[in-house]
Order: C-alpha cells, then structure tokens, then sequence
C-alpha cells in the first residue's frame, strides 16, 4: 500500500560519513500516511521484499496484520529487536522470540484511552440503540412508521469488566461516572482499587448486567466468554468486546443471540477477521466496527514516536521504552 525507498546494500552500510548513518529497519506495515517520512527521518526503512530484508536487525510490525511465528523468524534470521504498533501481543510467539534472543516491544499504554472511550461509545450503542436509530431515520421510516423503540438507560447498571490493566481501568474509570456499579476479574485482586473484585467469569457474569472484555489474550482467556458465562449473564446480558474475537466463542455468541438468551452485543474483534458470522449482520440487537478501537489520528503520532523511541533504544544498546521480551 506504501511505496517503499529502494537502497542498495551500500546505501545502508556505509551511506557515507558516519553522521549520515541511518539503520535500517524492516517495516512490515505502516498504519499512517506520514509515518514513512517520520521513520525515514532517523532509520533507512526496507520493505520484506527487499534483498536487504534478511540481513535487518529490527523490525516494525502491526497486532491486527502481520504474524511473527517461527517461520517469519526463520525467513529474516537477523532480527534482533520487534516493535509491535498495537497494543494487544497475541500475533507474536514471544516464547520463540526470547528463546532465539530477539527483544520486543509494543506501544505500552498508548492506546488505552482511546480503546476505552471506544468500548463506552459501543454500549452506549447497543443500550440506545444509536446506529439503528440512525438508520431507521436514514431509511424514512421515522415518517412511516412513527418512533423508534426507545433503548435503556446505562446509569446504575452492573458492569463487570474481564482484565483491569490499563483498558479496563479507564473503561471503569468512565462506566462509573456514567452511574454504574463495577465489578471486575483480573489475576489478582488490583490494591487501591475500589471496585468489586470477583475472582471467577462464571460469578462475575451472574452478577453483573453487561460484560466488558478487555483482557489481553492468553491460553487462559482464550474462550473465556463461553456458552456458560453467556447464560450467567442471562437475558438482559450485554457483551462488548475490544480486546480480540477468540475471547469468545463467537459460534457459542451467535446462538445466544438468535435464542434471545443475552439481549445484545458490541463488538469490535472476531475470530476471524475480517469475516463476520452473517446472523450478526442481521442482528437489530448488535453494533459492529472493523477492530478499530485502538486508532484515532491523534494517537498516531504518539504511537510512532514510541515505536522510535524503542528502536533507537536498541540501536544504542539500551533497555526498550516499552518492553514485551527484555534482553
Ligand atoms: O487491537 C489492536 C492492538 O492490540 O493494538
């Protein structure tokens, strides 16, 4: 999608004097328009299909697009340092890349307060019933066929958040103020929080109204939203869910909704992106977005210099900003 510099393995050794020395890094997806000239101000920036490509030491890639596995490891044997743009790590076999010494980062808690905004405005959706509405006066009905069917009101809901790192933090931050009562299930409980802390999903869903996922995905998460938790959050259940599809499981989701079992969902991930179950697309009672939570063009800047600001730190030898893996 973006026209990458050519250079010659010259170019990138030597380049001249040693002031006009920049490294090279192997880019694998820019998410903005200008984030090839930023990077191309301080590094020499080599597309994977260069013939440079094998030999670079660092590279940049993206949580929602680009997978680092053992074969992407095998193909560019020299990387020793990856920054990932996202938030979410579940792309990348860490495990792999520590054993084989590669250091890597992320953007630490850049996208937190965007990602949370996000989970606020899809319940707020789905509860209100914003986008059908939008679309009911788009499509003339509000003239032929009278009022819209009014949504619910958020304020005093029980919302029980899965994972309080940074996310869910603000996301409570936010549902308080909105008058909700928070609960939430982390590892542990969390010191100096004030929220309910509820060690099991099962006891979590039964309590609350509306589910929100915001813990990062491991072995242990992995379906943490099951056909179980679904029916102990019942039938006025709401789930929203910023984190990554295979949190739930998205067939098991589906059916609940068809049944009536929950009453409705937010969803900004799926299993298997970009394809979505069609019943959902059909579906009054759910609002979806492309995985796009953790983007605004104001965070774009901050989340390149962070991914510099790690590059750098590894050229010079120093600790990452933001570390995945250490070395
Ligand atoms: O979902 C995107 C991310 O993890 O940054």
């Amino acid at each position: 999608m973006y026209a990458f510099p050519t250079h010659t393995a010259a170019s990138v050794t030597s380049g001249g004097s040693p002031s006009s020395y920049l490294p090279p890094i192997l880019v694998f997806r820019l998410l903005s328009d200008d984030w090839l000239s930023v990077l191309s101000a301080k590094f020499t920036v080599i597309s994977p299909s260069s013939p440079l490509s094998t030999s670079a030491r660092a590279a940049l890639v993206s949580a929602a697009y680009n997978r680092v596995d053992t074969d992407l490891l095998n193909q560019y044997p020299s990387l020793r340092c990856i920054v990932s743009s996202g938030a979410g790590v579940n792309h990348m076999n860490l495990e792999e890349c520590q054993r084989r010494g590669v250091q890597v980062a992320n953007v630490g808690e850049t996208h937190s307060i965007n990602v949370a905004d996000y989970a606020v405005g899809l319940l707020l959706d789905v509860m209100r019933r914003i986008t059908m509405s939008d679309q009911y006066v788009r499509n003339g009905l509000w003239v032929t066929q009278g009022d819209y069917p009014l949504g619910s009101k958020l304020g005093g809901k029980r919302v029980g958040i899965v994972g309080l790192g940074s996310i869910g933090s603000a996301i409570a931050k936010r549902l308080k103020a909105f008058g909700c009562q928070i609960s939430y299930l982390s590892r542990k409980p969390k010191p100096n929080v004030n929220y309910k802390f509820i060690p099991n999903i099962y006891d979590l869903a039964t309590e609350s109204n509306i589910l929100v996922v915001s813990c990062s995905l491991t072995k242990e998460t992995h379906h943490i939203i099951n056909e179980q938790v679904l029916q102990a959050l019942g039938k006025e259940g709401i789930i929203i869910n910023i984190a990554r599809g295979a949190h739930i499981d998205e067939t098991k989701l589906v059916q609940s909704l068809v049944k009536g079992e929950i009453r409705g969902a937010g969803l900004d991930v799926y299993e298997d992106e970009p394809n979505i179950p069609k019943e959902l697309i059909e579906m009054e009672n759910v609002v979806l977005t492309p995985h796009q939570a953790v983007f605004t063009p104001e965070s774009m800047g901050e989340v390149i210099q962070i991914c510099i600001a790690n590059f750098e730190a590894f050229f010079a030898g120093k600790p990452l900003v933001t570390p995945v893996v250490a070395d």
